[in-house]
């Protein structure tokens, strides 16, 4: 999709931050445990492989996650990558 329309997107959702070149968004949760971090990861697959779609997922530093959607294919944002932001939005309230 154009730059223009995924910043326009990604500005509906107020958890995730949009990349200079708008190719990806990313969201940072802090969690409490490494062991409730690794829970949230399988969560968050569970969605990816619902919607087959998957994020890039690092944890650092033990309990930090960060969740980083590209799509591959394109080397850049699709309606996917909205679906999935939205999705682990709806997970994590
Ligand atoms: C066939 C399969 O659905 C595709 O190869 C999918 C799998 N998940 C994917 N996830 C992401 N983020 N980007 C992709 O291009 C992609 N491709």
């Amino acid at each position: 999709m154009e730059a223009s329309q995924a910043q326009d997107l990604a500005g509906t959702l107020t958890d995730w931050v949009i990349n200079e070149n708008a190719t990806a968004v990313s969201r940072k949760i802090n969690c409490k445990t490494f062991a409730k971090a690794v829970t949230r990861i399988n969560q968050i697959a569970e969605i990816a492989e619902t919607e087959q779609h998957h994020p890039d997922l690092h944890l650092t530093g033990y309990r930090h996650l960060e969740i980083v959607l590209t799509t591959h294919a394109i080397g850049g944002l699709s309606e996917n990558d909205f679906i999935v932001a939205a999705k682990i939005d709806e997970l994590l309230k």
